[in-house]
């Protein structure tokens, strides 16, 4: 949605006589010249020093992989840009979000480190104020809306969410504060009709650390004459007639997009940074500025060690990323509809996060297939496991060896700059070993078996896909939710007949319900002695079902029934 170029057009737009340098894009096609702009790319590069983590990532910094060195052992700070909350979230941004929550559950559950996540909401911006006063609603209000909405559609993608969502508009004094910073120490200026801009050149050739920019760009956002430079960059923009601003030592306005990032991911982690990541439409300029302003205010060689981009999802035939701005998009919601959010996950799954990926029906379809195998292969794992499945006898080293060799090769790949397909693979390849062992027979009498191995097996991929945020049990929740209807049924006509074997219990002379009504509560009466075993099952019933969540209430000759919020409480004696 950013007024922003991807790497691609801006390597397309170059004129001969641009001194600009796309080298990410030079690196991959001119061979003999790409070494030299490669390398020096590179030596820009800091390496870290501190905990190594065994993992190796692709570093956009650098266009490679890297050792992932973090400043303290066992902790990851990562910061990630969030979305612009005008509109709601399409498969592009599940697709990112759901990639890098991925990345943090490998990192945190098979390596065991802490990923300490701040995510930004941008909640003022020019495409929010343009839909507000579409709607005549408070572009304040349509941001609350939305980045309600977005966090919903996370939740029901199980994205983990971060330790805190951080909203430009609450950060406002600290951006004016940090904009100043950056001023005094004099790389930026303003202009006389109240903006600040960033100035480039008193960076030199450390401007483009990321795209490797280099010389005077025509390429950068309009400034209406007054920047210096083209690639200048908006620091504070003074407030247009009827749009929201704030005060400020340059005049009323707002906040540019690129300093919002910087100025809250150094009020959180200070002046150094493990990870930032975001989709790669955002390399370019956005996170080429983040680091430009960072390391112009705290002063430093390098802000953020580690910048992760993840592929752009299209549309299948399309090569437009899918986006709010081109209108070519399905919101979560809707695409939830039809599929779920284990079959979205295993989608992710079998691409690898930096790659573009085509959404379409035959993807989802494989996506869908997987994940029928490996509950297939749950389900009958266990029916085996507890004799309800007879096989015949099972090679036990060679599991035992395959299982082994899987989580090696697991892990191999997942520490391969998080190669999930590979892990897939491998898991996948497991699978059918386990499969092909799984020979049912009619008559088991005196076959040995193998429990043992299979369990071994089954926890292991169940514990892997939990890792990954792949519930495989959940079919079998989300089962039991469709079929919540039935349930209801099933305990309406329980209680019903558990209240007329209590009223005949409790009735002295057999008399009908009705008649009981108009007459004296059965409560207050003693059953027949012969009837009391009746009242005790109905008792015992209403008791049983209270830990199972289903509180009866007997009121009188009627009795009703409800769900409760805690089924073990059965605090509630009710009569
Ligand atoms: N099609 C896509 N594929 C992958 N990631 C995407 C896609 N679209 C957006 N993202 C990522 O989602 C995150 C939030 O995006 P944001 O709301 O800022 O803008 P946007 O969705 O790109 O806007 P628009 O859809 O209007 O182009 C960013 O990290 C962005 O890179
Ligand atoms: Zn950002």
């Amino acid at each position: 949605m950013r007024p922003c170029l991807t790497l691609v057009r801006y390597a397309n737009s170059l004129r001969p006589n641009c001194r600009l340098n796309v080298s990410s894009e030079l690196c991959r096609t001119r061979k003999a010249t790409s070494r030299t702009v490669c390398s020096e790319t590179r030596k820009r590069w800091i390496k870290p020093a501190g905990f190594d983590t065994g993992i190796k990532t692709f570093n956009s910094l650098t266009k490679q992989k890297e050792p992932l060195l973090l400043a303290r052992e066992g902790i990851a700070t990562w910061y990630s840009c969030g979305p612009t909350v005008y509109d709601d979230s399409h498969l592009g941004h599940a697709c990112s979000y759901v990639r890098f929550d991925i990345l943090q559950r490998i990192l945190t559950r098979l390596f065991g480190i802490n990923v300490t996540h701040v995510m930004v909401i941008t909640d003022i911006d020019d495409k929010i104020i343009k839909r507000g006063l579409e709607e005549n609603i408070s572009p304040f209000v349509i941001a609350r809306m939305y980045e309600e909405e977005f966090k919903k559609d996370m939740l029901a993608l199980k994205v983990l969410p971060p330790f805190a969502y951080m909203r430009v508009t609450e950060n406002i004094p600290g951006i004016v504060a940090f904009i100043e910073r950056i001023i005094r120490n004099g790389h930026a200026y303003t202009t006389g009709q109240g903006d600040v801009y960033f100035d480039t050149q008193s960076i030199g050739s450390r401007y483009g650390k990321l795209v490797n920019l280099s010389g005077a760009g025509e390429l950068g956002e309009p400034g209406g004459g007054a920047k210096k430079d083209l690639r200048d960059f908006v620091l504070w923009k003074a407030s247009k007639p009827l749009e929201p601003y704030w005060e400020s030592p340059w005049g009323r306005g707002r906040p540019g997009w690129h300093i919002e990032c910087s100025t809250i991911a150094s009020s959180v982690f200070g002046s150094q940074l493990d990870i930032h990541s975001g989709g790669i439409d955002l390399a370019f300029p956005h996170h080429e500025n983040e680091i430009a302003q960072c390391e112009a205010y705290h002063k430093c060689d390098q802000w953020g060690n580690y910048f992760l981009h993840s592929g752009h999802l299209h549309l299948k035939g399309s090569t437009e990323k899918m986006s709010k701005s081109l209108r070519n998009y399905i919101t979560i919601k809707d695409f939830l509809k039809s599929y779920t959010a284990n079959e979205f996950r295993l989608f992710c799954l079998l691409t690898k996060y930096r790659s573009a990926i085509d959404y379409s029906a035959a993807s989802m379809n494989e996506a869908q297939s997987t994940l029928a195998s490996l509950s297939a292969f749950m389900h009958s794992t266990q029916a085996y496991i507890q004799g309800h499945l007879q096989c015949q006898p099972v090679q036990e080293a060679f599991l035992w060896e395959r299982l082994a060799a899987t989580r090696t090769n697991v892990r191999a790949g997942l520490a391969d700059d998080f190669d999930t397909p590979k892990a897939m693979d491998a898991i996948m390849s497991l699978v059918h070993h386990s499969n092909c062992q799984l020979q049912p027979v009619s008559k088991a009498d005196g076959i040995s078996r193998s429990p043992a191995v299979f369990g071994a097996v089954l926890s292991y991929i169940s514990n892997f896909m939990d890792v990954l945020g792949v519930d495989l049990l959940d079919r079998k929740e989300s089962h039991a939710a469709d079929s919540s209807g039935v349930l209801h049924n099933v305990v309406e006509q329980l209680v019903r007949f558990r209240s007329e074997v209590r009223n005949f219990t409790l009735s002295v002379e057999d008399r009908s319900p009705q008649d009981l009504q108009a007459s004296a509560s059965p409560q207050r009466q003693k059953p027949r002695p012969d009837r009391a075993p009746l009242l005790q099952a109905c008792d015992a019933l209403r008791k049983d079902l209270m830990p199972l969540g289903v509180q009866i209430r007997d009121r009188g000759t009627t009795s009703t029934w409800e769900i409760t919020q805690q089924p073990r409480d059965n605090r509630d004696k009710d009569s």
